[in-house]
């Protein structure tokens, strides 16, 4: 479904409620992302960052409001079903297939992300290799790629968890916390990567992130949430501006951590 209101954006959350019993984990949540765009979201523990991408995704349902994407109404689209339209995501905690190598895991997840769940033959199809190796190429697993996920080092699994999410050629990338746990290098590599999907795939990704710096880095806008409520919404640089989110979430370490990165990210 497409309406005018929706021109320009690939994604468009709307009034958009979750409640678990009398709890409402996201209130009235509305905001937009535009094709290209990366939209950073922050806020303290229990915000319901990972609920607003689980409603987004299809694993559970709005209580109320709805998620527009690509000209679609996905509010009671299966998980499978938006996975198909376009929309990857990954999740906090390591979730890939232990017993598979990088190449079995990306191989199940180009085919079963793009087609519906009919069982392959004794291989996967040309075109499952295909995306299969083009997700190992952008994220640099390629000297894994016989080597099982339950032996990868934590790097290597957070980028099989990208690579997996990507597998399916998306347009749209939620990221959950994807640098939680990596040191400073091994985020710049991500950042990289990250930089690579949208600057040469042309992703369109959101990302839920503690690591302020990281975030600020490659966030073209900041979304802020509070008590499942927008508490700021708008560029790095207002962040630390905001003395709501200073108070509630930055702390003045935090802020200054986040002033110094928002000008560097303008020089
Ligand atoms: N399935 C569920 N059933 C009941 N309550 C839930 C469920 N999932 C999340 N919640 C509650 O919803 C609120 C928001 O949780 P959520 O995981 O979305 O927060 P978050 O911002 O992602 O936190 P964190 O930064 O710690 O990952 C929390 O109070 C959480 O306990």
């Amino acid at each position: 479904m497409t309406n005018s209101s929706n021109v320009g954006r690939i994604l468009s959350v709307e009034g958009l409620t979750k409640r678990y019993g009398a709890m409402a984990a996201v209130s009235d949540l509305t905001f937009a992302v535009r094709p290209g765009e990366v939209l950073g979201i922050g806020g303290p523990n229990g915000a319901g960052k990972t609920t607003l991408f689980d409603t987004i995704s299809g694993v559970s349902r709005p209580t109320a409001g709805r998620v527009v994407f690509d000209g679609h109404d996905i509010s009671s689209h299966s998980a499978p079903q938006i996975c198909h339209l376009g929309i990857g995501r990954t999740f906090q905690l390591n979730a890939v297939f232990e017993t598979m190598t990088v190449r079995e895991n990306l191989q199940s997840c180009a085919y079963f992300g793009t087609r519906k769940r009919i069982i392959p033959w004794l291989r996967f199809d040309r075109q499952a290799e295909e995306q299969a190796d083009e997700a190992m190429e952008v994220t640099g697993l390629q000297d894994l790629a016989e080597t099982r996920a339950s032996k990868l080092p934590i790097l290597q699994r957070k980028l099989l968890m990208t690579a997996c999410a990507i597998a399916s050629r998306p347009k749209l990338l939620l990221l959950d916390e994807p640098v939680g746990g990596l040191n400073a290098n091994e985020i710049d590599l991500c950042a990289k990567v990250f930089r690579r999907l949208r600057d040469f795939h042309g992703m369109t990704i959101v990302l839920i992130e503690h690591i302020m710096s990281f975030m600020v880095a490659l966030s073209d806008n900041i979304l802020i949430l509070h008590h499942g409520r927008k508490l700021y919404e708008g560029p790095a640089t207002g962040l630390a501006e905001d003395r709501e989110v200073v108070e509630v979430y930055l702390g003045a370490a935090g802020a200054t951590a986040v002033k110094a990165a928002a000008n560097e990210r303008q020089a």
